[in-house]
């Protein structure tokens, strides 16, 4: 299968790292880059090959990957209007519905929404997928092998669910980081130097991620059992409860969601 991104970025660089550690031929792997530092960064750390404008070559793929900012998307595939045959797009943009990209691409309609986040550069991505109803069941598995080679899918019901995976788990890997950028400060609050609290806040939140996808009990369920009645965790989360934890992540949560959606709204005027 080949494989072109168009916008070689942040994401573009996590999934191509990605799949090429999974085993993918860098060879089948191409990315349209407007930057000379991105091109040289994707062809010198994952043997790409890299170039500026979409041609021929990069143009001969089986799938490919929307990868530019949301605000980027239209300008970037108006060279290839009309000129798409079987290829199978995936756009992993924020916000943007299909019905505007099927538009800006001259009425074509192989399109699958794609949203990944950052982990998949290590293989341990979360992408949820939904596809536009004309794309065949080859190509929604075409599109589910470039994702599910950098981590775990899944598909959702509904175009308008995707804005919820973004809000999520595609911007649910910086609310951990901030977690654990906290937990750090905490610790270092305590008197413990830089890179002891690091990583004791980092290997907590490995270490707790990893036995709650272990284990067959909800999170709560193991919350529960690190708290002893009258302990220290108790202690921590009756402060969380009492500065309202769970209304801040539901909150923070919702506005990514709506972000995305007055992204799509937004754009798609154009
Ligand atoms: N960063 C993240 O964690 C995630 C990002 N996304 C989505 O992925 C997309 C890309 O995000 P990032 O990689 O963070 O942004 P980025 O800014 O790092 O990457 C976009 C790249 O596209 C290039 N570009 C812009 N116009 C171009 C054109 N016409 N032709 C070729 N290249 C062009 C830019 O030079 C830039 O390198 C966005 O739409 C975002 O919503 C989705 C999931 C997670
Ligand atoms: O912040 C953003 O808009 C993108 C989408 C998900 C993660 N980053």
């Amino acid at each position: 299968m080949k494989i072109t991104f168009l916008g070689g970025g942040n994401m573009a660089a996590a999934l191509i790292g990605g799949l090429v550690k999974q085993g993918f031929k860098a060879a089948d792997v191409q990315a349209v880059e407007l930057s000379a530092e991105g091109r040289a960064k994707l062809e010198s750390q994952f043997g790409v090959r890299a170039v500026e404008s979409l041609d021929e070559q990069a143009l001969a793929c089986d799938v490919l990957v929307l990868a530019v900012k949301p605000q980027q998307l239209k300008a970037a595939v108006a060279p290839i209007a009309g000129r798409l045959t079987t290829q199978v797009v995936v756009s992993i943009a924020a916000g943007l519905r299909l019905v505007d990209i099927g538009r800006w691409l001259g009425d074509y309609h192989t399109l699958v929404r794609a949203m990944p986040n950052t982990p998949a550069l290590i293989g341990a991505g979360i992408t949820g997928l939904f596809a536009d109803a004309s794309v065949s069941a080859a190509g929604r598995a075409a599109a589910e092998q470039v994702l599910a080679a950098v981590g775990s899918t899944v598909w959702v019901a509904e175009e308008a669910q995707i804005d919820g995976v973004t809000a999520v788990s595609g911007s649910g890997p910086a609310y951990v980081f901030h977690f654990i950028e906290c937990l750090q400060a905490a610790g270092e609050s305590l008197g413990f130097d830089e890179a002891t609290a690091r990583k004791l806040a980092i290997d907590t939140v490995l270490g707790a991620a990893k036995l709650a996808a272990d284990s067959d009990e909800a999170p709560g369920v193991l919350r529960e059992r690190v708290t002893s009645k009258g302990g220290t965790t108790a202690a921590a989360l009756a402060s969380f409860a009492a500065d309202g934890f769970p209304a801040i992540v539901t909150r923070a949560v919702a506005a990514a969601e709506a972000r995305g959606r007055e992204l799509g709204e937004q754009l798609g005027r154009d």
